[in-house]
């Protein structure tokens, strides 16, 4: 076949394969011109050294026209050096196309079509794009999909909610660790994983507007997620350049302050009709409820949480406003399981007997007879019934009794407890926390003190006008006495800290402790203004303040100075500084008063009670004799026994005997036997939780069988060296500088020739950026890019990689002395793949998939004996002419080779398909058999929900039926 240039004929350019097809224009012995449609360019070549390859096709070969028919080809003609293919069209008709007729849209992009017509990668790029495809392979199948990439230290409990809850299809769940356990990096956790699963793509996180930043910086320097923070400012620049749209459109992943939001009805409904795929909601206990009342912060989230697929809920302490809003917020999760809430309180009331079942399950190797009565007697739905039935049926083997008892735990968990639903953790039950001691200080009542409560018993009208002031009513802001004072004394009146001996006690404290850092913390704002007023003027201490009053920036700024190691060594809160902020740095907590809530005070501890506290915690208590925050403290102290520690029961002991304690406060009556009584009853209530809920939450919130190999697998993931690997030779494809910094660490840089997209979404400067394939050094170096296999940079080669054409045809030689000269081998890469709506997540069930196969001559497959890296160390590049040559030469054993490696691997096919197809309706069934057997205890689940999985069921099914294998990379191996 003539190899001159003529006009009318096709050609491709070596140097640029964007251009498309070619068509000659015109030729001569020196020159020849170009014109390639697709692109509208033409270009002129030296004929002698033209970077160019013909293009022709062969017989077998499919081949588009540019009038868009397709035509077979059988066999082809050339008249004066111009070929035109003969061939049966799709209509079953015998055309001609004569090649200057090709579509010029045809992109050479199989690798058989660019392999034949000479376009061959280098070896390196055809080792990338087998390395990328066997990993991502690897990588959707792998138990820690989504969980590698956070900076975050590898925390049992933390990891196994995350996995637990992140593999769910729209994940609505309740995140209650106790205080500082970690429920911001849960949530970050699974959002993640969902991100990379493909199931969410927009977020929206509503937190009190004191933590905005600190979510922010949380999302962004351990998940590496950027998200636009809206408040007004930015909604009106955003209106301004067009006021028609909508600000909550114009980011995927938007976090603002719950209150602003509610507070603005149009943006509520904005953003309620901007839809999403995750709702984050932080310090979820603000959301309140009761039969007679929800709160405008409550139906808000609700009707947001209506227009989201997923929903994650956070709170510390989610009985905090009591057990209707705690019900009400998994009734904003699960509608259908949270209906009535009498039935939600006899549930609680029956836990113990499931926690005892489950026990039975968990402990007993063979279940007694007590014990299968009461199973009996717990379960109803057929599935569980049949699961009973398996394991205690005599011939039933031990793996076979394994397997019942887990999935019986885990219906027992899933449609009696709130296992589902509501993850908690707590203390007692996570390692590495070196507890917390108290000290009290006593001081003695100043007079001044005693004149204004005194005052305020005999006058009702002054009650009134303080209350609201104190945010509590009288009698109970009697425990804030300095707030009485100043609001009921002359402007002129000495101030409070003038006589308040709690004040020269901080002083000292503050003097005495200068090398420490100590957070203070008060109920009210004005409390803490005074203080670091007072502790200028009397000591000249100049310590920064942190309360609602300020402005974001003025908070954080604070804060920051705080958290710095040369910066304040103490910091002045009220309240809000007292919910989700990080100061476990510190050790010292001055509580220079004490909240009226249980609940608020482990707020507060929690501070610095949260994981990465090193040492145990001091907390100091300076209070005022036979005063409310005298009482106060044994309250809580001999009471509760909720400081020290913290106290599953003290919610509700407080809800039981908050108002007898004021009642005897009032009427200064002996507390003694009275915390006596609470005492005992917080020891029966502590043991009944332990028997019933407790035990419930623990195990469903931290299955240790199953966190341990989580935590074992991401370990050995941040040793694997083939992820280095993988960096060295990405770098050398995209054209990536890199220097060693030290053993794990490195720096990146654009080389001279590096590809636009490589960095693309990593924050970096013209210099690059340093990263770390440590996750313990990734902890200590904020500066150092934390790489794993899920870091945009590697998301970036793999996408460019397997989207791309790049190195799906090499020609290399092989140097064995084993094998003869000349020997020919063929390595044929396919990848399996369905095609289908996104929303059907196909990839769960068939991820990408290479078939690799080695063929000889013979058509023997060699793949299982020769791996791909023993035989890639082996092979040496070619030169792009020798390569063309090689290929040429050999074009009808290698097009023979291809149709018998196109055979075998469509052989492979079905046993993969019906292996996700098997997958696929193992998991939709049991999530059928869930739904049928909670409509047995809830008619309120309705059938078009079990419609919808069916729906779903069978799209996947059909879907999966559609898998198709295509050649991805061929490379040509010949012994030299
Ligand atoms: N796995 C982890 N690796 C590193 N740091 C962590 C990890 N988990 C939690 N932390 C740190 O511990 C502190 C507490 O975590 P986080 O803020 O997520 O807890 P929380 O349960 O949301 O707290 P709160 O109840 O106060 O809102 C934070 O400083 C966080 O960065």
């Amino acid at each position: 076949m003539s190899s001159v240039f003529a006009p009318g004929q096709r050609w491709i350019s070596d140097a640029e394969q964007d251009l498309g097809l070619g068509l000659v224009l015109a030729a001569d012995l020196r020159s020849v011109t170009l014109f390639f449609p697709a692109a509208d360019e033409t270009r002129c070549y030296s004929t002698q050294h033209a970077p160019l390859t013909r293009l022709l096709f062969a017989e077998g070969d499919v081949i588009e026209s540019h009038a868009g028919w397709r035509l077979q080809v059988d066999d082809l003609k050339e008249i004066d050096g111009h070929v035109i293919y003969i061939g049966e069209t799709e209509d079953g008709d015998w055309r001609e196309l004569p090649e200057a007729q090709l579509s010029h849209r045809l992109r050479l992009q199989q690798a058989k079509d660019r392999l034949l017509t000479g376009q061959v990668d280098r070896n390196s790029w055809f080792n990338l794009r087998y390395l990328t495809l066997s990993q991502q392979e690897r990588l959707h199948q792998s138990p820690v999909r989504g969980l590698r990439a956070p900076r975050v230290d590898l925390i049992a409990h933390q990891m196994y909610i995350a996995h637990e809850v992140g593999k769910r299809f729209a994940p609505r769940v309740l995140l209650a660790d106790e205080v500082g356990l970690g429920k911001t990096i849960e949530a970050g956790l699974i959002l993640q994983q969902q991100r990379i699963q493909g199931r969410c793509q927009r977020a929206l996180i509503l937190v009190p507007e004191p933590l905005l930043h600190q979510w922010l910086v949380e999302l962004m320097r351990r998940f590496n997620l950027h998200f636009s923070l809206l408040d007004d400012a930015h909604c009106e620049a955003l209106e301004e350049e067009d006021p028609s749209l909508n600000p909550f459109e114009q980011s995927q992943l938007v976090i603002c302050a719950l209150d602003w939001l509610i507070d603005d009805p149009e943006r509520l409904q904005q953003a309620e009709s901007a839809t999403w795929d995750m709702l984050i909601v932080d310090e979820a206990h603000h959301l309140r409820w009761t039969p007679d009342y929800a709160s405008p912060e409550y139906l808000g989230v609700q009707s947001l949480a209506e227009h989201s697929r997923g929903v994650l809920l956070l709170t510390a302490t989610p009985e905090q406003l009591g057990i209707e809003s705690h019900f009400a917020r998994l009734r904003l999760l699960d509608p259908a399981r949270y209906t009535d809430l009498e039935r939600f309180r006899a549930e609680e009331a029956d836990y113990q007997s499931i926690a005892q079942a489950v026990r039975a399950l968990l402990e007993g190797q063979n279940l007694s007879a007590q014990d299968q009565a009461l199973l009996q007697a717990k379960i109803h739905s057929d599935d569980s019934q049949e699961l009973l039935a398996t394991l205690c049926h005599p011939e039933t083997s031990a793996e076979q009794k394994q397997s019942a008892r887990t999935q019986l735990i885990e219906h027992l968990l899933d449609r009696y407890g709130t296992g589902r639903v509501l993850f908690r953790n707590r203390r007692a039950h996570v390692q590495g926390f070196a507890g917390r001691t108290l000290l009290t200080y006593p001081q003695s009542m100043p007079s001044a003190y005693q004149e204004v409560l005194h005052q305020l018993a005999q006058d009702e009208t002054a009650q009134e006008l303080v209350d609201d002031a104190c945010k509590a009513s009288w009698p109970l802001n009697a425990a804030y006495p300095e707030r009485l004072y100043s609001l009921l004394q002359a402007e002129e009146a000495e101030p409070w800290w003038q006589f308040d001996p709690r004040l020269n006690w901080l002083l000292d404290f503050l003097l005495q402790e200068q090398d420490e850092k100590v957070l203070v913390i008060c109920a009210h704002a004005q409390t803490a203004i005074d203080l670091t007023e007072a502790l200028r003027i009397l000591g000249g201490l100049y310590v920064p303040v942190f309360h609602e009053g300020m402005s974001i920036i003025e908070r954080d700024s604070a804060a920051a100075w705080f958290a710095d190691d040369e910066g304040a060594p103490a910091l002045i809160c009220s309240e809000i500084g007292s919910e989700g902020r990080n100061f476990q740095f510190a050790r010292h907590l001055v509580l220079f008063d004490l909240p009226l809530h249980p609940d608020q005070l482990e707020q507060r501890i929690g501070r610095l009670d949260r994981i990465g506290q090193k040492h145990q915690i001091q907390v100091h208590i300076p209070y005022l004799q036979a005063s409310w925050q005298h009482a106060l403290l044994t309250w809580y102290d001999q009471g509760l026994a909720c400081i020290r520690q913290p106290s599953a029961a003290a919610a509700t002991l407080w809800h039981r005997y908050f108002a007898t304690f004021c009642q005897r406060q009032e009427r200064a009556q002996a507390l003694d036997v009275f915390l006596q009584e609470v005492a005992q009853a917080r020891e029966h209530l502590t043991e009944e939780l332990d028997q019933g809920r407790n035990t419930l939450l623990e195990l469903s919130s931290n299955r240790s069988h199953l966190a341990q190999p989580l935590l074992a697998a991401l370990a050995a993931e941040d040793k694997d060296p083939e992820l280095r690997e993988y960096l060295e030779l990405a770098f050398d494809v995209f054209g990536v500088d890199s220097d060693d910094l030290d053993e794990h660490s490195l720096h990146v840089r654009p080389g001279k020739e590096m590809q636009a997209d490589a960095f693309a979404n990593i924050r970096h400067d013209e210099e690059g950026f340093s990263l770390t394939l440590s996750r313990q050094q990734a902890l200590a170096r904020e500066d150092l890019q934390f790489v794993t296999w899920e870091h945009p940079l590697i998301e970036n080669f793999m996408e460019r990689t397997s989207s791309t054409q790049m190195g799906n045809s090499a020609v290399a030689t092989l140097k064995n002395p084993k094998i003869p000269a000349g020997t020919l081998l063929v390595e044929l890469i396919y990848r399996v793949a369905c095609s289908a709506p996104k929303a059907l997540n196909i990839e769960n069930f068939l991820p990408p998939t290479g078939i690799r196969l080695l063929l000889d001559t013979q058509g023997r497959n060699l793949a299982a004996s020769v791996s791909f890296k023993g035989l890639s160390r082996q092979l040496e590049w070619v030169k792009k002419s020798v390569a063309r040559e090689v290929v040429k030469m050999r074009a009808p054993i290698l097009r023979e080779l291809i149709e018998q490696g196109d055979k075998l691997a469509q052989a492979e096919m079905p046993t993969l398909v019906e292996k996700a197809q098997t997958q696929m309706h193992q998991q939709l069934e049991q999530e059928i058999a869930r739904l049928h057997a909670l409509q047995q205890i809830n008619t309120c689940i309705r059938e078009e929900e079990v419609q919808v999985l069916k729906i779903r069921q069978q799209a996947l099914a059909e879907a999966l039926n559609q898998t198709q294998v295509h050649l991805d990379a061929i490379r040509v191996i010949v012994a030299a």
